[in-house]
């Protein structure tokens, strides 16, 4: 067992990113980033927290469970929940450095959570639900239970979407039938062919491909196993792959097959060439009013499909907007997602965007994501996240703390919807009311909109991308591709973790 800490910090990053798309922004204000402005949102490491939230300056103890089988479980504790396992051993560190650079490559939002994959970060949280008993009750669907294990509890997390006819008894892992709008379709991973990796994760990459029976471009996220298992990210996985099964709407992205082999975990997804809403922000330093209100709007569509089926999102960010060829948006990495019965605790999210209920451990809800949208509509419309700081634990200060920073020519009505969403009393924040999302969608920075129209991508994009043709990957940067890299069998006994996949 060893002791470590270290913490890991926002460091701003801007122009290490290769800017793709800038010279393919067509509309936006330009303005020079200021050095807030290059916010890089690191992910963290996740790990074992336990909190008093009574108090502000909640003291977290971690865990940072190293390997999966018989792992050896290393504890720190510390003053700021974000600190992370610096652990010096070779393959860790390997590991670190790999992401370091996909780090400085993406000048990526980087979130941290437990039980919860981190791409910078080689390690596990998970929350030690036993010391969390501190819940309150304010919410009508937070219902709480105790028992609930948050990630680690599957049984909770499972939405019995287990259709009969997605894979028959003959068919082998790689290949299955999957009854489609076109009939049935045996699907079989030589059907794809891999093309370029458009970007990578902390045990995988997501690759543009083309599948050879449609001949339409799709994207497939491959996560290595051995990764997935070490990196205690099992029921995490298998929660994105169910939640995604689950859902449909014009502005989340679309999960077509799932499968696995003996290394991989495969989920194909249609591919979004236009790139991630992050580059143009950056690239623009901030939207004007109408650009962020059409990315909001959409947003909140989404987000109000979501918690209808009582799916919280968890990261909602920049990063992880990609904006497809017609100009619309597809919320992408459902990997924090989870389906709620009750209160959550696990601890997640990405420092800039997390809730301050999230901070304090209370156990958290749909209301999380009101927040984050509070947090991204500023960030649009000013260029930088409103609680900023070169450390993680002085942006949960200043979340808890509540002050906001307004610009002088701040647009008055967004102004007033970022500060009702930015509601430290979850009770009292926009959107988790009773009348829930309506609420967001009557405000009068929304006053224009025809919400059908809005559903079904009327509204005209400010932002077209450049692109050639479907499978155009000019708006992503480029990641160095894995040939000939040995790739590591799991034994069945491992594999029989993601029987269902
Ligand atoms: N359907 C898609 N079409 C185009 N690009 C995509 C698609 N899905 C993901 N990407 C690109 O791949 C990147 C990584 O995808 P994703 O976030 O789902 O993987 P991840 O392993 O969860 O990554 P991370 O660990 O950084 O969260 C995204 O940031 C995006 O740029």
């Amino acid at each position: 067992m060893t002791t470590k800490t270290c913490t890991r910090f926002c460091t701003p990053l801007a122009g290490v990113r290769k800017t793709s798309a800038s010279s393919k922004l067509t509309s936006g204000t330009e303005s020079k980033i200021t050095p807030s402005a290059a916010v890089q949102h690191k992910k963290i490491p996740t790990t074992t927290t336990s909190s008093n939230d009574s108090n502000i300056e909640t003291t977290f103890t971690f865990k940072l469970n190293r390997d999966t089988v018989g792992s050896d479980v290393i504890s720190s504790e510390s003053s700021d929940p974000l600190e992370s396992d610096c652990s010096e051993e070779t393959e860790e560190e390997n590991l670190q450095q790999k992401q370091l650079q996909h780090d400085k490559k993406k000048i990526q939002s980087k979130h941290f959570s437990s039980n919860i994959r981190s791409s910078d970060s080689t390690t596990i949280l998970s929350i030690d639900n036993e010391n969390v008993t501190d819940v309150d009750e304010d919410t009508e669907d937070d219902v709480v239970d105790l028992t609930n294990n948050d990630d680690s509890d599957k049984s909770d997390q499972d939405d019995g979407n287990e259709s009969d006819d997605e894979e028959t008894d003959d068919e082998s892992d790689e290949s299955s039938s999957v009854q489609t709008a076109k009939g049935i379709r045996k699907y079989h991973l030589d059907d794809y062919k891999i093309i370029k990796t458009v970007g990578t994760g902390t045990f995988g990459r997501v690759c543009l491909c083309l599948d050879t029976v449609s001949e339409k471009y799709c994207a497939m996220k491959i996560l290595a196993i051995t990764e997935v298992i070490r990196l205690k990210q099992i029921e995490h996985v298998k929660n994105e792959r169910n939640i995604l099964r689950e859902i449909r709407h014009p502005f989340v992205i679309s999960l077509e097959w799932s499968t696995k082999d003996s290394t991989n975990l495969y989920m194909i997804f249609d591919y979004v060439c236009g790139g991630e809403l992050f580059t143009y922000l950056r690239n623009a330093g901030k939207f004007t009013t109408q650009t962020s209100n059409f990315f909001a709007a959409e947003i909140v569509s989404a987000l109000e499909y979501l918690h209808s089926l009582q799916i919280v999102y968890r990261d909602l960010k920049p990063e992880n907007l990609l904006i497809n060829r017609d100009g619309h948006l597809k919320i992408t990495d459902f990997g924090f997602a989870k389906k709620l019965r009750d209160r959550t605790w696990t601890l997640c999210g990405t420092p800039e965007y997390i809730a301050p209920e999230i901070i304090q451990s209370k156990g958290h809800n749909k209301a999380v994501d009101w927040w984050a949208l509070g947090v991204l509509i500023y960030e649009m419309l000013v260029g930088y996240p409103p609680f900023y700081d070169e450390q993680p634990f002085g942006i949960y200060e200043k979340i808890l703390n509540g002050k906001i920073e307004w610009e002088r020519h701040m647009d008055a009505v967004a102004k007033d919807l970022i500060k009702k969403l930015l509601v430290n009393d979850r009770t009292k924040r926009l959107g988790n009311m009773k009348n829930g999302a309506d609420d967001v969608k009557r405000h009068r920075w929304f006053k224009h909109l025809n919400w059908t129209d809005v559903y079904n991508k009327k509204l005209k994009p400010p932002i077209l991308p450049e692109v050639q043709h479907d499978g155009d990957t000019g708006n992503f940067d480029d990641y160095p591709e894995e040939d000939g890299k040995p790739v590591k069998v799991v034994d069945q006994r491992d594999l029989q973790l993601f029987n269902e996949f």
